[in-house]
């Protein structure tokens, strides 16, 4: 079995690239019935009205929701995040099709327009430093989303202080959810529920691969030793982080 990386549009090329750097095999999935040969998706970060558009047009949207229910691990970044969710704030006029499947609200574009992507060091996840290395990661966002509530089955892993966001001030949705928010001091940015996993941040534009190899260790065939997987090694993990300017800008 390989890992399958929804490939319609966006960061695809990068999750692949991580999990080769594994020593895993993934796979592009444009077709309903590619999802058949693939143990667990990762669904790339990018822009997900033009990748629900994308879906419906390849309709794959029942073999998605399918994949889903079946409990195989699911991966969401960014965009990815929001087509998992079972309800999204932020939507362009008509709303868009999603997934489903996560229990939480996801505000779609809660930290505001392009140009005011960041980079940041967040605190990794207990989960995910089992990996080893430092303390904390290289959160990339681009034009992200943020979970502004969570069902009681949803494991939060990550949080970010909205004071430790440059465009706090100059952000009126991000002002307008600090108070109307009881604790108004964090919004949510990395989930885990069941077999989903959905993160705001882009860790594929990142050279540290622990979220990835933490996703790994999710799906059964691979732990067993009976997927593609070529070493299961940590020796191939890196934990530096390039910056956001050696990558493309999504519209
Ligand atoms: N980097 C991203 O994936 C951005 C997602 C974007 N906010 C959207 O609505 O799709």
């Amino acid at each position: 079995m390989v890992v399958g990386v929804l490939a319609l549009q966006g960061s695809f090329n990068e999750h692949i690239a991580v999990l080769k750097r594994l020593g895993v095999k993934g796979v592009e999935v444009r077709k309903p019935e590619q999802l058949l040969n693939v143990s667990s998706l990762i669904i790339p970060g990018g822009e997900s009205t033009t990748m629900a558009k994308l879906a419906e047009l390849h309709n794959l949207f029942p073999a998605l929701r399918e994949f889903v229910q079946m409990g195989k691990p699911v991966w969401g970044t960014c965009a990815g995040l929001i087509f998992l969710a079972n309800k999204a704030t932020g939507q362009k006029t008509g709303g868009q099709k999603l997934i489903g499947g996560l229990d939480c609200i996801v505000h779609r574009n809660f930290f505001g327009s392009q140009i005011q992507s960041f980079e940041t060091e967040l605190p990794i996840p207990q989960v995910v430093a089992e990996e080893g290395g430092p303390p904390s990661f290289r959160a990339v966002f681009i034009r992200a989303p943020a979970i502004l509530d969570v069902g009681p089955d949803v494991e939060v892993l990550a949080d970010i202080p909205l004071s430790a966001i440059e465009t706090i001030n100059s952000n009126p949705a991000i002002q307008k959810e600090e108070d109307s928010t009881e604790s108004g001091k964090k919004v949510i940015v990395a989930v885990k529920q069941g077999n989903l996993l959905a993160t705001a941040f882009h860790p594929e534009l990142t050279a540290d691969t622990r979220w990835h190899s933490y996703f790994l260790k999710m799906v059964p065939e691979i732990e067993e030793g009976t997927s593609d997987i070529v070493s299961t090694s940590t020796s191939n993990q890196s934990f530096g982080a390039r910056s956001i300017i050696d990558f493309p800008i999504y519209q």
